[in-house]
């Protein structure tokens, strides 16, 4: 056989470079007249024959010609950062997904946002993000906001601090703006939209990023949470408010009572409800999503367009896993909701290393309490599988001179209760 076939030239593929099926030709039309001349030098060799001035002359025409291969009919497209918004094509969208870690899930998905300033927010919410400092957004806002803006129903999986709390915040806000301002005349009926969030902790985050943005608008935040005076709470949001962010044990209280009502409650944002269902609030945000109105249910048919004008219940809802609760909830209240995933659903996030290490059960107490020396004047959290355990490790750790708070009281509240 010609030892020019024994030895086959291999493409080189180079993906994800602009390159029509990733092939740089020019890099190719140069590796193979490399390869050729290698070839028949060692042919020559074998023969013993001397390369004649012809040949060498043919060679050299072939490596300038390589050199010189002109690659523009091969490089099919700029890169979407270089391109406006009517110039990006499937292709485009779909590297910008790849980019920025971005999966969905679900029908008729509108384009993420590339930019604030592509996002179809108001000019008075463009100037509040601006104000508070957001340069560009974040993957799940990029993804979620122009969701939310559409009305659309939306279950989001993104890594803790990943600016997920703009992403529902921001089109609710604008949800706010369409309708009529709070007044004597229908503040009595309750607020326009719910946040719930499984602890205090959390709603009092979530209030603090509403704000930042509602009060540029006028738009009133009371937050319904436990320690406080239930009275106090309802009173404030009968003086009305559009924003209510609670969680899911007090509101219903709330609403039992009649302190409050959601008469004309269509956006509702359910924010770690993995967390909240493994902390038995399964019952308690059914009964606070069965206390609003169910007039402004979107189409059960999914084909069915919906109208930009008219107000459709929106549900959002975040959640790390998707454990069967979590799942059955969705099912029973959101419409055609969109899955919108950041990274890799369940990952261990990239903002924490994990190490696993392996001991005998004996050597246990030792390791644990090195570790925690080793951290000097840090604090760490330590986490275990049972109260009982958990006390006997706090007393063990507090006798060995840690200063320890056992907060295993906590499970009692959880779904397992030990
Ligand atoms: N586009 C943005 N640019 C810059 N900072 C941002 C942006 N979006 C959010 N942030 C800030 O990042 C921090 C984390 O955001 P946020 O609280 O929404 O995260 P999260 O995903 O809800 O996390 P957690 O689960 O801890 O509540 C906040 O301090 C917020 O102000």
């Amino acid at each position: 056989m010609n030892a020019l076939y024994q030895n086959p030239h291999e493409a080189r593929l180079l993906f994800g470079r602009g390159f029509r099926a990733g092939m740089d030709r020019r890099e190719q039309k140069k590796l193979a007249a490399k390869n050729e001349k290698e070839t028949r030098d060692e042919i020559r060799k074998k023969d013993g024959l001397e390369e004649k001035p012809e040949e060498a002359a043919a060679q050299k025409i072939k490596e300038e010609a390589a050199d010189s291969y002109d690659t523009f009919d091969m490089r099919v497209d700029r890169h979407w950062t270089e391109k406006k918004l009517e110039e990006m094509t499937e292709r485009d969208w779909r590297i910008f997904r790849e980019d920025f870690n971005i999966s969905y899930k679900g029908s008729k998905i509108p384009r993420p946002m590339r930019s604030w300033a592509e996002s179809k927010l108001t000019l008075e919410l463009l100037k509040a993000v601006e104000r508070a400092g957001y340069k560009t957004p974040s993957p799940i806002q990029m993804a979620a906001i122009p969701l939310g803006l559409q009305q659309r129903d939306v279950i989001g999986v993104a890594e803790t601090g990943s600016g997920k709390t703009a992403a529902f915040v921001l089109p609710m806000l604008t949800y706010i703006t369409r309708l009529p301002p709070m007044s004597e005349e229908n503040e009595a009926e309750g607020p326009y939209a719910v946040v719930m969030a499984p602890t205090r902790e959390l709603a009092q985050q979530i209030e603090d990023e509403t704000v930042k943005f509602a009060h540029y608008l006028g738009i009133k935040v009371v937050s319904i949470v436990g320690g406080q005076s239930i009275e106090e709470q309802g009173f404030k949001i009968r003086q009305g408010c559009e924003v209510v962010i609670a969680t899911p044990g007090r509101l219903i209280d709330c609403l039992e009572r009649r302190y409050a009502v959601l008469n004309q409650c269509n956006y509702v944002v359910l924010d770690e409800a993995d967390r909240m269902i493994d902390m038995g609030f399964e019952p308690q945000v059914m009964g606070v999503l069965d206390a609003m109105p169910s007039s402004n249910l979107k189409p059960e048919n999914e084909d069915e367009e919906l109208d930009e004008k008219k107000i459709y219940r929106t549900t959002y809802m975040f959640s790390a896993t998707m454990p069967p609760a979590v799942e059955r909830l969705a099912r029973k209240y959101l419409r055609n909701p969109v899955v919108v995933t950041i990274g890799t659903a369940g990952k261990a996030t990239d903002l924490i290393t994990q190490h696993v290490i392996m001991m005998k059960e004996s050597e246990k107490m030792y390791r644990l309490h090195k570790l925690l020396d080793e951290l000097g004047d840090k604090t760490a959290i330590v986490f275990i599988n049972t109260k009982k355990s958990a006390d006997g490790l706090s007393k063990a750790l507090d006798k060995g001179g840690l200063s320890c708070d056992n907060f295993a009281w906590w499970e009692v509240t959880g779904a397992e209760g030990n």
